[in-house]
């Protein structure tokens, strides 16, 4: 059986009268991708400073790699690297420059700094650009060596708070490598993401927070299935995306919702089948959720 890489159980975190994390239950194994995804100030960041223990939960229970986060503070440190929303390096500087004085300041040789330097750079490609100053850096490119220095000592445990915010599709897809890399050389990557896309891509489980609690956890494909096997996707003539509904795809089952929605829409709306999306995921889920807040 895997170890847990994180385990929390009933986290708790209130700024003022504000509750953030309302008790938050996750389980992530060793050596796997897991993707907390929510909307802006859905609290996963603050999820994530406590886990670095950079902030301290007010109720509840988190371990990383065994060691709880309140009381064995060093050996968390030591188990993890943590890449924030913001760039930490030093615009002025080279990437190799930024690089070398981290690999010193983590107390490598000049030598084994000059390597390790060469070695991240070009895993993280940026090799070509390593002579260039940061500020002259595309948003993908400083996102990449911003990795690349907190990777310089290489922790079990990876947190990303939302790698990919802001870049262009390539830029994106590059970083998607990336962190697939870094699964495959046994690190456990925690990844908070507003981008359904970005968790059905990369990661092995996915969990979803909502108003400061976890409304569904599973795999990509899990979570699909919760909202129906196909879509069907109503449109107008000019392509004007009109409604979508849930079906188990059966021709009973599709048949059905059509007969029910034909009268209430134009005769020339255009239907199509699909695969459910992580957005289709995330709007039933939530709207569950906020119902059956009502309803108590
Ligand atoms: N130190 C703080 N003091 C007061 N309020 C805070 C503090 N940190 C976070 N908050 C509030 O807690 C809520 C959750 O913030 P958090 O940054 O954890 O959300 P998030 O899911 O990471 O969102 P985002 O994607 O915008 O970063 C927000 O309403 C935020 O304003």
């Amino acid at each position: 059986m895997s170890q847990l890489a994180i385990e929390t159980k009933g986290l708790k975190k209130s700024f003022g009268k504000q509750n953030v994390l309302n008790g938050v239950d996750l389980s992530v194994p060793s050596g796997s991708i897991y993707a907390l995804l929510g909307p802006n100030g859905a609290g996963k960041t603050t999820l994530i400073h406590i886990l670095s223990t950079l902030t301290a939960a007010d109720a509840g229970e988190a371990r990383i790699a065994g060691y709880d986060v309140a009381t064995k503070k060093t050996e968390v440190k030591g188990s993890i690297s943590l890449t924030g929303q913001f760039a930490a390096v030093d615009e002025l500087l080279t990437g190799e420059e930024n690089m070398r004085m981290i690999c010193r300041l983590s107390g490598l040789s000049p030598t084994q700094s000059k390597t390790r330097t060469a070695e991240l750079l070009e895993r993280f490609e940026l090799a070509a650009a390593g002579e260039k100053r940061v500020k002259s850096y595309s948003g993908g490119m400083r996102r990449r060596l911003d990795l690349a220095v907190s990777l310089v000592v290489e922790r079990p445990v990876l947190f990303l708070d939302e790698p990919t915010t802001g870049l262009d599709t390539i830029s994106r897809q590059t970083l998607w490598k990336i962190i697939l890399q870094l699964k495959e050389r046994g690190i456990t990557v925690f990844l908070t993401t507003q981008y359904l896309e970005e968790a059905d891509q990369l990661a092995d489980a996915i969990s979803v927070i909502d108003g400061g609690r976890i409304v569904a956890t599973g795999t990509p494909a899990e979570l699909k299935a919760r909202v129906g096997e196909e879509v069907i996707e109503l449109r107008d003539r000019n392509e004007t995306l009109l409604q979508t509904v849930a079906t188990s795809g059966t021709i009973s089952d599709v048949r059905q919702a059509l007969t029910e929605l034909a009268p209430l829409l134009p005769p020339d709306t255009r239907v199509s089948l699909r695969k459910p999306s992580m957005d289709d995921v995330f709007l039933a889920l939530t709207s569950q959720q906020r119902l059956e807040e009502s309803v108590s």
